[in-house]
């Protein structure tokens, strides 16, 4: 497995440092940490904790500068949210009102895209095993783009559009085998991962899908992993090999009207270096742009990773054997990278006055009965009282879409803020609804 990032090291960034990088967020005296212009100890304490809270102005920022600079690097793109890493509908409107569209992966993110605004035609399909039910909505609805990933999806395909006697535009997905040198748990553009057709194969699978009824062939797509943040080679290296293969299709007298880049776009969760959307429009036009033809983005960590916190309160600070813990009521159910991924996330004081104090090194965890429900090991931290708020930094994707329920608790709620205003977007989950669906057998009934 590549390495993870360390959960214990030396030379944590500070919380000016920190919050430096993200503008959005910043630290007062008086007010604590403030999300815009909201403080977010008033979210804590009027919408309690645990919660996740969204900058929806970061988020407008973000999607412009991705925007941005395509545009700037000469590309005709279109931009195609990953809401597999945040799924909440006020996120999707804000987006969407920026005018991206949306990358799904399940029927369920389907129709939430739609339920928020975004139109059919700006939808593509990706995943390695939709269901027969799956893609018949898919048609049904009339997206823009399924990408398919293999010979016998494409089979499908052909098959449920020609029942409905629709006809489905497809991209093939292609494993270009580049190594995207991230975590070897979201590292998808190797040949032994499970994604796309082997290089080798695409053009002679491309060629039967052409022939297919039921199916319009788009182009070829391609996603290498995420959270790549070792610069530009591997991205170059497969968008290489994606123009290679739009030659060669189009000497066969394919057509191949887009090609899709797909996401990956890493971010600087603690000071790893942060590729920029220049870089990666610069490289796009380097290796497609001779071409001349559309691309599109499926960027989903870049946009909504840093527009997000996880706020949470101390429960209690605690002298073990040999460590400080400090146990708060966030957890692994709720934000669940570090025990996945050991990754790291910043962890900043809501109070002006805790952050400035003495810090000390501390086992941030949270209260699930896991030892890797650990937060993080050996931060340092000011002395924490029960109560005070904490935010972890970044937990905007992959965040409240991959919680649990697990220990039996309820979801976290989520919260847009918007300049001076915020709102709860989801609320909390309540213990009722905890056990909605749950039936005991007649058997057992008593
Ligand atoms: C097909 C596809 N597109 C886009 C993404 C979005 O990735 P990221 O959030 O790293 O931009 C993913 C997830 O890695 C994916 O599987
Ligand atoms: N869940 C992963 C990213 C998965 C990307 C899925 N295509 C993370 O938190 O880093």
């Amino acid at each position: 497995m590549a390495a993870p990032l360390a959960l214990t090291d030396a030379a944590d960034p500070s919380f000016a440092e920190l919050l430096a990088l993200r503008p959005h967020l910043s630290l007062h005296a008086m007010d604590g940490l403030v999300m815009e212009d909201v403080p977010l100890a008033r979210i804590a304490q009027e919408v309690g904790t645990p919660a996740w809270v969204y900058s929806a102005g970061a988020l407008r920022h973000r999607a412009r500068s991705l925007k941005s600079a395509l545009t700037h690097a000469g590309l005709t793109a279109t931009v195609h949210f990953a809401m597999k890493c945040n799924d909440n509908l006020a996120v999707l409107k804000v987006l969407a009102a920026e005018g991206l569209g949306a990358d799904v992966v399940s029927e369920g993110e389907l129709r939430i895209a739609r339920a928020a605004g975004i139109p059919a035609s700006a939808i593509v399909f990706s995943g390695v095993g939709k269901t027969a039910s799956e893609i018949r909505h898919a048609i049904e609805q009339d997206i823009f783009q399924i990408n398919a990933e293999s010979a016998e999806e494409i089979a499908m395909i052909s098959a449920i559009a020609d029942g409905l006697g629709r006809t489905a535009r497809v991209a093939l997905r292609v494993n270009p085998d580049v190594d995207a040198k991230t975590h070897a748990k979201i590292t998808t553009g190797k040949s032994e991962n499970k994604f796309g057709v082997a290089f080798e194969d695409a053009p002679a699978i491309y060629a039967r899908m052409a022939a297919l009824p039921g199916i319009a062939p788009m182009g070829i797509a391609t996603h290498i992993g995420s959270q790549i943040t070792a610069g530009m080679a591997a991205y170059r290296a497969a968008y290489a090999r994606l123009a290679e293969m739009v030659k060669a299709l189009r000497a066969q007298g394919l057509p191949v009207e887009r090609v899709d880049c797909g996401g990956g776009l890493g971010i600087p969760y603690r000071d790893e270096p942060a590729p920029s959307p220049e870089a990666l429009a610069g490289a796009i036009r380097a290796t497609l742009g001779e071409l001349g033809l559309p691309v599109m983005l499926e960027p989903g960590r870049w946009i909504a990773g840093p527009a997000g916190v996880l706020l949470a309160s101390v429960v209690l600070q605690k002298q073990g054997a040999s460590h400080r813990f400090v146990v708060v009521d966030a957890a692994m159910n709720d934000l669940v990278r570090p025990a996945m991924y050991e990754a790291w996330h910043g962890i900043v004081p809501v109070s002006g006055a805790r952050a400035a104090s003495p810090l000390s090194a501390a086992e941030v965890v949270g209260p699930v009965c896991e030892t890797g429900d650990t937060f993080a090991r050996g931060r340092l931290l000011p002395h924490l009282a029960t109560g005070d708020a904490v935010a972890f930094l970044d937990a905007g994707a992959y965040g409240a879409v991959m919680s649990s329920t697990y220990n039996a608790r309820p979801l976290a709620p989520e919260v847009l803020v918007d300049g001076t205003r915020y709102a709860v977007v989801r609320e909390r989950q309540t213990y009722e609804e905890l056990l909605h669906g749950q039936r005991v057998p007649d058997w057992l009934a008593t």
